[in-house]
């Protein structure tokens, strides 16, 4: 059987400009300096508005437009804003100010969805990008899109670009016409795996796919309502066909596990549901309302043989089941791409979501001024306060780190994806894959939950104002939420990693290097190498620059992720010993141990990313000098919240450690204020992308309160109910 290659170009070709300028950005590099225009074109000027973000942009040490390319690829960041200048421009997707009806919302977003494709936004010679430059481009485009409209994006996503990536690594050359449709724009599709009764445990989905030989279809059915699909987007009113996955059994009764089929559920020309399908929208939700997502319940519906995806597995005509693993490698990495692609989205929208958090907060707290000393002239910014700046500046650490981290990291695993595709000799992909889930299942929990207090924090820190459905925090806040549960919920996720991680510790123990080497090509697990020298070290700072540097926090990390292994493993140990099977043993140790040490684990992951990044020569040494700040307020932030484990394993002892730690943090918040709006200028998004009047770039946050007063229709009116509540109807009565 052939797989499908379409998209997969054999020579790697370098991102294209469509519109006939120069093929990379770092070609306008002359000399060591950006090109004007070509900087202009990432980095446009900031309006120049004198007022209180204006001097604080003025006490800063480095040049923004220069952090920005440095934390992110300036080609990628064309793409984002060529993006956002193309939505802009074009009034199907405008923002309403106020929040339509749900229908409304759904209406909107579907058409938004059909003008996307008309655009040509991924135009065609895309598909024949190589496949990491393809790739990337996509992601490019989700991430933009999605910090447009959270909702356009999920759509796309699950409609068109998730389902035609899941499609190239389980189907082959007859579904290609499927592939076709989708780019067209006329069918749409619905992933469905989640179940009424089944969510995280995938294994136990109960729809059935049974083969029926004499007419060669399989018979897809939902033995009862807790079988019924749930929660899939674009199910609920607009999809035409759903990518099901079901139990698939054989005519002798044999199951065969879960498989993927091509299921139709509406007439793409009416959208009427097929007879033998009963399916609805699952109803209102906390956000994210303008994505339909849907329920289905199937009564022994057919759908031909030829729509099982059948890259892995088929069934002949007559009804045999046929296993294809025929070369293992490139198996190996459809399966890696298809199942992490989309965790791997999710955490770069993530980023891009607590940057824009981040964003309004800073810029407001700069501005607002509120109480100061008592014979002071001004009142102070709430900036100024110590205690606002360790609320907010961990969490701009943190999506500087994380921007770092998601970028790189994304080169290495499509690399090495387009690697596997291309059929190359690869000893250590079976490693390669592990590393890769663990690093995706504890990174993906970890940017999520942060960029969701970060838009908790940032909402507080707005005061009142915040709580405005104009400064976007709240809107942001509820269409994020879903993140820490779709494709994997958190907590699940973070057992993933742990079991991954301890499986490795008895080579730390036995001082085998070279088997964790091999174990990590990604460089993830080598802060295992030499736990028990590491295990024997303790805190010896005496003065807070003893703290304040980064290698303290690099060394910090290992012996936290060092010591918190050795403990799951010695947990593990002692309930298998006293009879508990490996199952109950692994629930009993998920709270103490197992959740900190993966979360542990994404922490240091990210901050060794970050760490080659200030590695790199070419860094302005005043580029490098925040991006070291930084480094060091986010690992920090970290090992104060881990303080207690510090002490329960013997690192620290006494009261030192704990006051130094504090004083740091206070310390580099303190060096950080100066540079913090300019910080926030490297990472925000333009201004029509964070469409909050508290974070517009020319901070006139009052001016912009003014205008959200006195533009809503009706604001200022009589209520058109006055007559039912008036004093005056009431006492007719
Ligand atoms: C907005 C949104 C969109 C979605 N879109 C889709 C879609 O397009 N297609 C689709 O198929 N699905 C979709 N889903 C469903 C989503 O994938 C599931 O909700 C998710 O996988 C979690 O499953 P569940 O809801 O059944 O929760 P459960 O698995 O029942 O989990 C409930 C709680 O129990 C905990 N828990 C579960 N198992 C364990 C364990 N072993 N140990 C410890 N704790 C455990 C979890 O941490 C969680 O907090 C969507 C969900 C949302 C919210």
């Amino acid at each position: 059987m052939a797989a499908i290659t379409m998209g997969i170009v054999d020579v790697r070709q370098p991102l294209a400009d469509h519109e006939g300028r120069p093929h990379r950005l770092d070609q306008g590099l002359q000399s060591g300096v950006w090109r004007h225009d070509l900087m202009q074109e990432v980095a446009p000027d900031l309006p120049v508005v004198p007022g209180p973000l204006s001097e604080y942009r003025q006490q800063a040490s480095f040049d923004w437009k220069q952090l920005r390319i440095a934390l992110e690829d300036p080609e990628i960041l064309r793409i984002k804003m060529n993006l956002w200048r193309k939505l802009e421009a074009d009034p199907v997707f405008a923002h309403p100010r106020v929040t339509p009806p749900m229908e409304e919302q759904k209406k909107r977003v579907a058409v938004q969805l059909r003008r996307f494709l008309e655009l040509n936004i991924i135009p065609q010679e895309v598909h024949n990008y190589s496949y990491k430059d393809k790739t990337k481009f996509m992601m490019a485009i989700n991430a933009a899109t999605s910090s447009w409209n959270k909702n356009l994006s999920v759509k796309f996503g699950l409609g068109v670009s998730l389902f035609t990536n899941a499609l190239l690594s389980l189907g082959t050359e007859r579904h290609l016409p499927f592939y076709d449709a989708v780019w067209d724009n006329r069918f749409l599709f619905a992933l469905g795996m989640t179940e009424v009764g089944h969510g995280s445990n995938t294994k136990q989905v109960r729809t059935t796919a049974t083969y029926d030989p004499p007419t060669q279809s399989f018979i897809i059915h939902t033995p009862d309502f807790e079988a019924a699909k749930c929660w899939a987007g674009n199910l609920g009113k607009t999809c035409t066909h759903i990518m099901l996955f079901a139990q698939l059994i054989t005519a002798d009764d044999t199951c065969h596990g879960l498989h993927a089929f091509l299921v139709p559920i509406r007439d793409p020309e009416t959208l009427s549901p097929y007879p033998g399908i009963r399916v609805g929208d699952i109803g209102e939700k906390i956000g994210l309302n303008g994505i339909d997502n849907g329920f289905a319940m199937f009564d022994n519906y057919r759908i031909p043989r030829e729509n099982l995806l059948n890259r892995t597995g088929d069934v002949t005509a007559e009804g045999e089941y046929e296993s294809c693993f025929q070369n293992p490698e490139q198996i190996l990495g459809a399966a890696l791409e298809n199942l992490l692609a989309g965790r791997v989205a999710i955490s770069q929208e993530s980023t891009h979501d607590l940057c824009t958090a981040v964003t309004i907060s800073v810029r407001y707290a700069a501005v607002r001024k509120q109480g100061g000393p008592r014979n002071a002239k001004e009142e102070l910014s709430i900036l100024e306060y110590p205690l606002h700046q360790w609320r907010l500046f961990p969490y701009v650490a943190a999506a500087c780190v994380f921007k770092v981290f998601i970028g790189d990291f994304t080169d290495q695993y499509l690399d090495l994806v387009e690697q596997s595709y291309k059929g190359a000799e690869m000893k250590d992909l079976t490693s390669v894959a592990a590393e890769v889930h663990a690093m995706v299942s504890a990174t993906k929990p970890l940017i999520t939950w942060t960029c969701a207090s970060a838009l908790q924090e940032s909402r507080e820190a707005c005061g009142g104002h915040g709580y405005l459905k104009a400064s976007q925090l709240g809107i942001m806040r509820a269409d994020h939420d879903a993140t820490v549960t779709y494709e994997g919920d958190n907590n699940v996720l973070l057992q993933q990693t742990s079991n991954w991680i301890v499986r490795n510790w008895p080579h730390a123990i036995q001082g085998n290097t070279s088997a964790i080497l091999d174990a990590s090509p990604f460089g993830t697990l080598h802060c295992l190498i030499n736990a028990e020298e590491k295990l024997k070290e303790e805190f010896t700072g005496t003065t807070v620059d003893d703290v304040l540097n980064p290698h303290f926090v690099k060394s910090s990390y290992e012996w936290l992720v060092c010591w918190l292994t050795q403990s799951l493993d010695n947990q593990l140990q002692k309930l298998k010993s006293s009879g508990l099977d490996r199952f109950t043993a692994r629930a009993q140790v998920h709270a103490f141990y197992a959740k900190p040490l993966a979360l542990a684990y994404g922490e240091n992951s990210a901050l060794s990313y970050f760490w080659e990044k200030l590695k790199t020569p070419e860094l302005p040494c005043e580029i490098r000098s925040i991006l070291e700040r930084l480094y060091v307020l986010y690992g920090l932030w970290g090992i104060q919240r881990n303080l207690a484990l510090f002490y329960k394993g013997g690192f620290a002892s006494g009261s030192k450690m704990a006051d130094l730690i504090q004083e740091a943090c206070q310390a580099v918040c303190g060096t950080l204020k100066p540079e913090i709006v300019a910080v926030i200028d490297a990472i925000a998004h333009p201004d029509s992308v964070v469409k909050s009047i508290l974070g517009r770039s020319d901070g006139k946050i009052y001016d912009h309160l003014y205008d959200a007063y006195m533009s809503q229709q009706g604001n200022t009116g009589r209520p058109t109910w006055w007559h039912e509540v008036s004093a005056k109807t009431q006492s007719k009565l």
